[in-house]
């Protein structure tokens, strides 16, 4: 059976030495499009060395993805790549992540939904260095075609929209070879550069990864309502709700919406807004 939900669930936790330094944090900002204008100060917290900060998605891509993949070969799950979609991501840093670093990183299945027609695996890790808890990520893995195994429908976790105008919006190019580009911190499934694997999977060309989108989106949060401090994010959540091709560009609409967040949605500006993130919400300080 391809996804054994129980044997999934009763596997020990997976456990990882990871280390990074600034030449990894600097690739995955460049792969979020960083560094445009290169020179403008507001990017160069992101690009270059003597001043970089480190946005807290970088945590799910620090090990370069070992979580992640890791967790795809976990005991009781057995699937094949071409029905995988990331479908929701959610990051809480405990701190703000070191430019260099060096920690444990623990993943494991924490649940498995039956959602019909596609099975829910939800891949929880967990990162600690020698000062304490570094961050806390969940990982929905929506696969096609393997629901129907009697198991809990679980959360729908949707978050209404607020009934008014954004209080910014902003838009953010995708560049044409970014998935190639983002694809250097770790997430090396073809679905992102090989067109004949992206057919396989139902897609006309390669999509972005949806972790680029996230990370992208972050970065826009950031810089438009939190002043550029990545030390002022908490925890950011969202639902992958449709797919996203390089070259095309992100409508971001930003509320605050009280108590240090800020909700999101995002939308393909040149595809009638068609929806890509959805019950988004980033909390800040
Ligand atoms: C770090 C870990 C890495 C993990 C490995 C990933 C490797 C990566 O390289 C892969 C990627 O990056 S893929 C790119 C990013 N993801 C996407 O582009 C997916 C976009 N979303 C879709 O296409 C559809 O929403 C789709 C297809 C996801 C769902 O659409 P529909 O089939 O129309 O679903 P719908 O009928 O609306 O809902 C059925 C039930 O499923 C739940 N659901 C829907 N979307 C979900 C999603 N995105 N995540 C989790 N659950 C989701 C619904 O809530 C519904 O259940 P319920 O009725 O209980 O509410």
């Amino acid at each position: 059976m391809p996804i054994d939900a129980r044997a999934a669930l009763a596997a020990a936790p997976r456990r990882a030495e990871i280390a990074w330094n600034h030449k990894d944090v600097q690739l995955y900002h460049l792969g979020l499009g960083a560094g445009v204008p290169a020179t403008d100060p507001d990017e160069l917290r992101y690009t270059l060395e003597s001043r970089l900060q480190v946005l807290p998605s970088f945590a799910t891509v620090a090990g370069a993805g070992t979580a992640a993949f890791g967790g795809m070969g976990a005991d009781g799950i057995d699937v094949d790549l071409a029905a995988v979609l990331h479908g929701g991501q959610s990051v809480r840093v405990h701190r703000p992540i070191p430019v260099t670093g060096r920690a444990v990183q623990t993943s494991k299945v924490a649940a498995v939904y039956d959602k019909g027609k596609a099975a829910v695996i939800v891949l929880r890790t967990e990162a600690h260095d020698d000062e304490g808890p570094l961050w806390t990520n969940d990982a929905q893995i929506f696969v096609r075609g393997e629901g129907g195994f009697g198991g809990e429908r679980g959360p729908s976790g949707r978050l209404a929209l607020p009934d008014r105008a954004p209080d910014r919006t902003a838009e953010r190019p995708i560049r044409e070879d970014q998935a190639l580009l983002y694809r250097l911190s770790g997430d090396w499934n073809p679905l992102h550069a090989d067109p004949a694997f992206a057919k396989l999977a139902g897609f006309d060309r390669p999509i972005l990864h949806g972790l680029c989108t996230y990370g992208m989106v972050l970065k826009a949060v950031t810089d438009t309502l939190l002043d550029g401090d990545v030390s002022r994010i908490a925890a950011y959540r969202t639902r992958f709700a449709g797919v996203v091709f390089p070259g095309e560009t992100l409508r971001i609409r930003m509320w605050r919406v009280g108590d240090g967040r800020v909700q999101v949605a995002v939308t393909a500006a040149g595809r009638d807004d068609a929806p890509v993130l959805a019950d988004t919400l980033v909390e800040h300080s």
